[in-house]
């Protein structure tokens, strides 16, 4: 179980995390998604107790993660893969954690294996690794102590196709054994595929928050009229609750059906209408982060 409850980060009078709660429960993947800069690891690092809240608490496997005895036998972090020390092998960096860990020097060569890091690989020094390898290597640091908590930021990065493949059946494996998972991630199909729940964020807020599916589903309508300012007047005169999307369109608070007579009430000649959610989490993530990218951009 993973707990952010109301946590608030300020930098001055930037607030890079602003009031995010959301709970991960165990047996689930989390994916935490959200624009570059909109706080997602400045929240996760809160959460393992390496940045500490202006305001707000967070808890791992039940406890603030700075309390647990022996944090690396309860949760798994990566955070940043390029942190490890590059004068080390792959496999002198994993023994080195198990004997601080106090977990049996033969773990480190099943780890190994199962983030498909070969002997040679895991005899060669950190510093000669490729990104991809750094984060399988970053991936064995987290699973050694065989936590029951996963915190990854960006774990995908750097991974070809097949790792990004491979990676998402090891996490749906975890999940599916008991573990809890939270994922950050800007490979929006990955996440669409292995995740069960989303949070996601925008200039430090939780601009959505709950299962995949329900948040497909509940995305409202995409609309496009030949005339787009006609639309935008039709559906306010119908008080229909519309917001321009990312692409041009409008997304409307209300189901295609509704739209689509509101539209044809006023003559307008539609070019396309269809649930959101149909255009997958790349859709909805464009909806309702519109805008965020750009005002982290400028501010
Ligand atoms: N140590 C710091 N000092 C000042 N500002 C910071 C600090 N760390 C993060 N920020 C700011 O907080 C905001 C959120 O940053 P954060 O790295 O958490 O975003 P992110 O969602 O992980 O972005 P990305 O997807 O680009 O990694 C940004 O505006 C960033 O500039």
């Amino acid at each position: 179980m993973i707990t952010a409850d109301h946590l608030t980060k300020r930098y001055g009078p930037h607030a890079a995390v602003d009031d995010v709660s959301f709970r991960c429960e165990p047996g689930t993947v989390t994916g935490f998604l959200g624009p570059n800069g909109a706080g997602k690891s400045t929240t996760m690092r809160m959460l393992c107790g390496l940045t500490r809240p202006t305001s707000g608490a967070a808890a791992v496997a039940g406890r603030p993660y700075r309390e647990l005895p022996n944090p690396g036998r309860e949760v798994g972090v990566l955070l940043d893969a390029s942190a490890q020390h590059v004068g080390r092998s792959g496999r002198e960096t994993l023994t080195l954690a198990a004997r601080t860990m106090g977990v049996d020097a033969g773990r480190v060569a099943a780890v190994l294996d199962r983030v498909g890091l070969n002997p040679v690989a895991a005899k060669r020094r950190v510093g000669a690794y490729s990104l991809g390898m750094r984060q399988r290597l970053g991936l064995a640091l987290a699973l050694l102590g065989e936590p029951r908590v996963l915190v990854l930021d960006e774990p995908a990065n750097g991974l070809d196709p097949e790792g990004i493949f491979w990676m998402r059946g090891l996490l749906r494996d975890f999940a599916d054994r008991g573990g809890t998972v939270l994922l950050s991630s800007h490979l929006l199909r990955e996440v669409e595929a292995v995740a069960d729940r989303l949070v996601v964020i925008g200039g430090g807020r939780v601009v959505a928050q709950g299962g995949k599916d329900e948040l497909l589903a509940g995305a409202g309508t995409l609309v496009r009229a030949r005339d787009p300012h006609a639309l935008r007047l039709t559906l306010d005169r119908a008080g229909l609750d519309a917001t321009g999307s990312a692409d041009g369109g409008c997304v409307v608070r209300a189901e295609p059906d509704a739209v689509g007579q509101a539209a044809a009430d006023a003559g307008l000649v539609l070019t396309e209408l269809r649930p959101a959610g149909g255009g997958g989490l790349e859709q909805l993530f464009l909806t309702l982060t519109a805008g965020a990218s750009t005002k982290e951009a400028v501010k």
